[in-house]
């Protein structure tokens, strides 16, 4: 479903310099898939997302979803970022139905209704006329989550979703996404720095080496679907994120010691 083909991408500092944040990327994404991108800081995981997204160009390379050539950002593509980026000027279900107003559709009733519906999927019936700051941190992330369902995308895009909450509430938001994905199956690409969280919820974790971002290795997850936190304890799920330590430890170790020369 989405190609990414040899894809590169340079940025120009402030200072005059380029930044190489992407070299070669080439991955296949099929439908309904959950594929995880693990990495150091600052290798080009975000970039990833963006240019997937279709909000920034490729230096080179090329990437298409379904077939088509991505050039700009697409309707059946749902973006999750990092902080819940609610409209602090409107209530709960108002956020919900302001992409439709945005793409000048109107606000039926099975919009309105859509709206509660995925609320009540991530518990947050009766927020519904809340504002954003009546709520905590996890219960905005949920509304952001179902902000992006709204128009049912066939593909989420989730950069951090969960990376600034709390231990407790990042747990239950990783369950609630498994149930999720579950009654609405998506095309899933998520970017994390917990090891544990990509190994939970994927089918495929794709770890990336430092700057410029490569991908170094994809692998494969064993574990059986519906998933569970009792699932840490097994010996798939434990040899799998040991694979991803080693390479991603693995990696920055052999750099810092030939930096050391
Ligand atoms: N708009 C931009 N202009 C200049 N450099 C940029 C821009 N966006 C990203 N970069 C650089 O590209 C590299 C990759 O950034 P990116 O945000 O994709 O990394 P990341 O793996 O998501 O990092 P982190 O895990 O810390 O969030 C970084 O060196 C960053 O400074």
């Amino acid at each position: 479903m989405i190609r990414i083909d040899n894809v590169s991408r340079l940025f120009h500092s402030r200072d005059g310099g380029i930044v190489h944040a992407l070299a070669e990327v080439d991955l296949e994404i099929r439908d309904h898939e959950f594929v995880s991108i693990v990495g150091p800081s600052g290798c080009g995981k975000s970039t990833l997302l963006r240019l997937v997204s279709g909000l920034l160009p490729p230096s080179s390379g090329s990437i298409a979803i379904d077939g088509r050539t991505v050039d700009g950002p697409r309707e059946e593509t749902g973006f999750v970022f990092q902080s819940p980026t609610l409209l602090p000027w409107a209530t709960i279900e108002e956020n919900l139905l302001f992409p439709l107003r945005m793409l000048r559709r109107p606000v039926t009733p099975a919009a309105q209704r859509t709206a509660r519906e995925l609320l009540a999927l991530v518990g947050l019936t009766g927020f519904e006329r809340r504002m954003p700051s009546e709520l905590s941190g996890g219960m905005q992330q949920r509304a952001a989550i179902c902000r992006a369902l709204m128009h049912d995308p066939g593909i989420l895009l989730m950069d951090e979703p969960f990376g600034a909450l709390d231990a407790l509430t990042r747990e239950e938001m990783s369950l609630e996404l498994l149930r999720l994905c579950a009654e609405r199956p998506k095309t899933i690409l998520f970017v994390t720095h917990s090891i544990a969280e990509a190994v939970l919820l994927s089918d495929r974790v794709v770890v990336m080496s430092p700057r410029p971002g490569r991908i170094q290795e994809i692998i494969d997850v064993p574990l059986e679907r519906p998933r569970s936190f009792a699932m840490e304890g097994h010996h798939e799920f434990q040899d799998c994120a040991q694979r991803i330590r080693a390479l991603i430890f693995g990696s920055r170790d052999r750099d810092e010691l030939a930096r050391a020369g």
